[in-house]
């Protein structure tokens, strides 16, 4: 049945992006996901608030759940300072195996950690395996369902400090109601929401940023 979706965004991206540029490489996918095919990328719209907060916080460490094609990982990864690294999570390998050719396509391999695994069984080890004490800032961008179990776990294992900013993408569509009222009526948590966009569509959605007060 010919190219998988992840394979043939890979192909945009080495057809009409510059090795080394991620401008080019988020242009290329945004591109090819309007024109061609949509894909579940944050997108150019979101990705424009998700830049503004990730400059706003310049994270030491970050950590995003949900790494898909890469995408986020490089709107991310591109606005690091020198020296900090981005984990990023991904359960399905097929999806891990294009988003490390991306990643690398835009020159970023050595700011991005990629982790294939369960967030749930992975991020219980981020202290030993990769010397985190906490994450200045965490991109959910996974499963709706895994919202609000994650970030208890990431509570639990003390990988959160007073002003973590957690940053969540589709609270509107497909929707993360139970995370929403967690954080906005857990007491620990200053939420606010972003209205916008699902990527590519004029379906409304919109991204969660919540700070940990510890
Ligand atoms: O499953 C998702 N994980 C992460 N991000 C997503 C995302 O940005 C959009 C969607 C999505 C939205 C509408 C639709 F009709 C079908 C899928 C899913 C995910
Ligand atoms: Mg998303």
């Amino acid at each position: 049945t010919g190219l998988s979706r992840p394979q043939r965004i890979l192909k945009a991206v080495q057809k009409n992006a510059t090795k080394g540029n991620p401008e080019s490489v988020i242009a290329a996918i945004d591109h090819y996901c309007r024109h061609s095919e949509w894909a579940m990328n944050v997108g150019d719209e979101k990705g424009l608030i998700l830049d503004s907060v990730v400059t706003e916080v310049n994270p030491s460490t970050a950590l995003e759940l949900g790494t898909y094609c890469g995408y986020s990982t490089v709107r991310i990864a591109r606005l690091l300072s020198p020296g900090t690294k981005l984990i990023t999570l991904e359960f399905n390998p097929d999806y891990a195996a294009i988003a490390r050719q991306i990643i690398a396509y835009a020159g970023l391999q050595d700011k991005v950690i990629l982790v294939e695994g369960p967030s749930g069984d992975l991020i219980p080890k981020m202290k030993q395996q990769h010397g985190i004490k906490s994450f200045d800032f965490v991109f959910l961008d996974h499963w709706k369902d895994r919202y609000v179990p994650d970030t208890k776990l990431l509570e639990e294992c003390g990988l959160l400090r007073k002003g973590s900013v957690l940053l969540a993408d589709n609270v509107i569509c497909p929707g993360t109601p139970e995370y929403l009222k967690y954080v906005r009526n857990d007491p620990r948590y200053e939420s606010r929401y972003f209205k916008s966009n699902l990527e590519y569509t004029k379906v409304e959605d919109g991204l969660e940023k919540s700070v940990f007060l510890g």
